[in-house]
């Protein structure tokens, strides 16, 4: 079903959520989840391993089904639609254009054997662009971007450091100027420098470019420093949720506590 919506773009979110969940059988990996995302607005998801964060992520994301609940997205053409409803090939055509997934193993998002210009111009291409010169001269650009040295635009990331693979994850997300971005730990697995810088650089982009990110950590500081809301799950559900500084500096629920306090001794 497709809903016109009236209103002026600002005053409806990019995603709204409403008591999603997932099923694994008869476990749920994550329930009654209830979220607005705004447009440039960046949620970060946290929670102990097993808490349902990537079942929430997955959820959201279309790439595991909704077992109860609604997910509704307004597109680029300003029409709210739900994700449930409007089929695979729909869902297919927002990947291509208007939303991105950077994975945790920046292997299970590129093509490992393909070159770094290649993987960054493919989705141009699928996007309908044809032009070669044209497609090199923007991966290009998006290669400097991300800091990858012009040299190496022919080299494929089988030959890149880690913290190289994941900056060509993100450009070969962001060069399609996509509207929402999905982020599963994109940081961790990474030395401590490497992480910094490249939070740095998500933290830049997604100001730049105005993009809606949710973004899965179990780390407590890339929440603080990239996101301004911040969800808490437990066993499945969101038990605390806010803006980032206020659920961090003073957390209500009892295990939001215990999660910052443990950070801070340790
Ligand atoms: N494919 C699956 N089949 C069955 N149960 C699953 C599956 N994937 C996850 N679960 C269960 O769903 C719950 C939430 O798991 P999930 O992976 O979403 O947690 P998480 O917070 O992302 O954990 P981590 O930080 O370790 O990745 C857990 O109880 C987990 O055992």
């Amino acid at each position: 079903m497709t809903v016109r919506d009236l209103s002026p773009a600002s005053a409806q979110p990019l995603l709204e959520v409403r008591g999603a969940g997932h099923r694994y059988g008869d476990r749920w990996g994550c329930r009654d989840v209830d979220l607005d995302l705004w447009p440039g607005e960046v949620v970060a998801v946290v929670g102990e391993s097993g808490s349902g964060k990537s079942t929430l992520l997955g959820t959201l994301a279309q790439r595991l089904p909704l077992t109860e609940g609604t997910v509704r997205y307004r597109t680029a053409d300003d029409a709210v639609v739900d994700l449930a409803e409007i089929g695979e090939r729909a869902v297919r055509d927002l990947w291509r254009s208007e939303w991105g997934f950077v994975h945790q193993n920046p292997a299970d998002g590129l093509r490992m054997h393909v070159s770094a210009g290649g993987n960054v111009g493919e989705p141009l291409m699928a996007t309908g662009w044809r032009h070669y010169g044209r497609i090199r001269a923007a991966a290009g650009e998006w290669l400097r971007r991300v800091e990858i040295p012009d040299d190496r635009i022919d080299d494929a990331p089988v030959t890149f450091s880690g913290g190289m693979r994941q900056r060509l994850q993100i450009a070969r997300n962001l060069v399609v100027s996509p509207r929402l971005v999905y982020m599963d730990e994109p940081t961790s697995g990474l030395d401590v420098s490497v992480q910094a810088r490249l939070l740095d650089l998500i933290r830049s982009l997604v100001t730049e470019l105005g993009l809606a990110v949710i973004i899965v950590t179990h780390d407590l500081a890339v929440a603080r420093l990239i996101s301004h809301r911040t969800l808490v799950m437990k066993d499945g559900r969101v038990i605390e949720s806010g803006l980032t500084d206020r659920v961090l500096d003073d957390p209500q629920a009892a295990y939001t506590q215990l999660l910052v306090s443990s950070i801070l001794q340790g």
